[in-house]
């Protein structure tokens, strides 16, 4: 298993953020976490992440605890926020062979990654000119530089435009030989990329299973609505 968490629990003050959570991800899955906002899911993917405590429970990534935090572990993943920042004044091309250097890989790759992306025609825009779907695809190449062997993509489409957001949609299907841990509200999106998504509500798991999975245990045609059946059940 690429990730095993165990029993986990988070608390802020009363609030119970993550509520007694167990899971795991097996190598090469695309591994959606789904739920309601205020749900517990970025909490448990920072636990994951290694960038916040638990409260109890383990968690182990790539066989390691990941906390107290492990900067070994941490130059194996990659990782996109939803504040992914960017060098200011840098062109493409320029901020991705910055975040390339300081994991001391080479500029050739890093120009790799910003092709492999779909960037090529935009190598040359600064950071603060690009439209909303290339500063995630920008955000997504600088995840990947260092050929991370799990990576975390947080809501890559959530700002986007319908449009902008299918186009994303051949990057990140083209991602999916690699494990990764995608949180969206995109129920459409999560069916037809994830191989399996963990369904999170106040903290807890309502259901694990593949979107088919999820169809089938509640008699629903789309995972919108097998969500939206488990969630408010
Ligand atoms: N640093 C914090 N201090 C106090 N409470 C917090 C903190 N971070 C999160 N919470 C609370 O914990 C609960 C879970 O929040 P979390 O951000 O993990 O949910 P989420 O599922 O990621 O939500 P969203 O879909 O809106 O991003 C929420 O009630 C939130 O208000």
């Amino acid at each position: 298993m690429i990730i095993e968490v165990e029993g986990l629990r988070k608390r802020y003050g009363p609030r119970k953020a993550v509520d007694g959570v167990t899971l795991s991800v097996r190598e090469g899955e695309f591994f959606g976490v789904l739920g309601p906002n205020g749900a517990g899911k970025s909490t448990l993917v920072e636990i994951i992440e290694g960038l916040r405590p638990a409260d109890s429970g383990t968690v182990r990534v790539l066989g390691r605890p990941s906390w107290p935090r492990d900067l070994d572990l941490l130059a194996r993943l990659g990782i996109q926020t939803q504040s992914s920042a960017f060098f200011t004044r840098h062109t493409a091309r320029e901020h991705l062979r910055r975040v390339a250097a300081l994991h001391r890989v080479s500029s050739v790759k890093a120009d790799g990654v910003l092709t492999l992306v779909g960037l090529d025609d935009s190598a040359d825009t600064r950071v603060e000119k690009l439209s909303g779907g290339q500063r995630q695809r920008l955000a997504i190449a600088s995840a990947l530089t260092h050929d991370p062997e799990l990576l975390f993509l947080d809501e890559p489409t959530a700002a986007l435009d319908p449009l902008a957001r299918k186009q994303l949609w051949g990057l990140l299907k083209s991602l999916s030989d690699r494990t990764v841990i995608y949180t969206t509200h995109h129920l459409d999106e999560a069916e037809t990329l994830c191989d399996r998504v963990a369904i999170i509500q106040r903290g807890q798991i309502v259901a694990v299973d593949t979107p088919v999975g999820l169809r089938e245990r509640t008699g629903t045609a789309t995972l919108e609505d097998a969500y939206l059946a488990l969630v408010a059940a």
